[in-house]
């Protein structure tokens, strides 16, 4: 698997709570490459939570943070890279997106809302009717994650370790289309 990728990137990419930044880890593992969150690298960088960015300095503010990150980042090769889910949502990232092939992780919204119901880290869904956010922000960006080289859909009870031996199984398949 490494000998085939040649270094290049994985950007994972899909909604909050569909496992980006926990199958990105298992992934970056298992071949030899470094890990890295977009949103971890921006927290430390600010010395902020991504809820206390959202507040204090705007979601535009957080967006410009991503997308530096985001520049920043793909100057690497050997890495995993769990990215924010809104990040599709620049044009200008997806620039940087296909600097290496593109994985988009997606789940039913019924299995994010189980995940994501006790979580308050997440500021877009600090919002009474969570489900109607979510559906909303994924009818928004769902043309853009279709744009992935690669689409994983996930099932309720596939694990984390699942997901990521799925992704090493299918990634020769898509390097051979390119
Ligand atoms: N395959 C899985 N099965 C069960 N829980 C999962 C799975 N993948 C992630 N989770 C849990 O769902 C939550 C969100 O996962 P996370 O990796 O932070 O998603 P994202 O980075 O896409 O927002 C976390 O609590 C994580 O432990
Ligand atoms: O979907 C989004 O707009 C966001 C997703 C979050 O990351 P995860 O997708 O890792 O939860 C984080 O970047 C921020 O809360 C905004
Ligand atoms: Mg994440």
């Amino acid at each position: 698997m490494i000998d085939i990728l040649k270094g290049v990137n994985l950007y994972l990419i899909g909604m909050m709570g569909v496992g980006k930044t926990t199958v990105g880890k298992l992934l970056a593992e298992e071949i030899g490459y470094r890990f890295v969150d977009t949103d971890e690298v921006i927290v430390k960088a600010a010395g902020k939570s991504i809820n206390e960015i959202f507040t204090e300095n705007g979601e535009p503010e957080f967006r410009k943070l991503e997308g530096d990150v985001l520049a920043q980042v793909c100057a690497y090769t050997k890495l995993v890279v769990a990215t924010g889910g809104g990040v599709v949502m620049q044009q200008q990232n997806w620039s940087y997106l296909h600097h290496g092939l593109i994985i988009w992780l997606d789940a039913p919204i019924q299995i994010i809302l189980q995940r994501l119901a006790a979580d308050n880290t997440r500021p877009l869904l600090q919002d009474a009717d969570m489900e109607s956010k979510l559906r909303s922000l994924l009818e928004q960006r769902q043309p853009m994650y279709s744009q992935a080289d690669l689409h994983i859909t996930i099932s309720a009870t596939e694990t984390p370790e699942e997901i990521a031996t799925r992704i090493l199984a299918t990634i020769p398949s898509i390097l051979k289309q390119q």
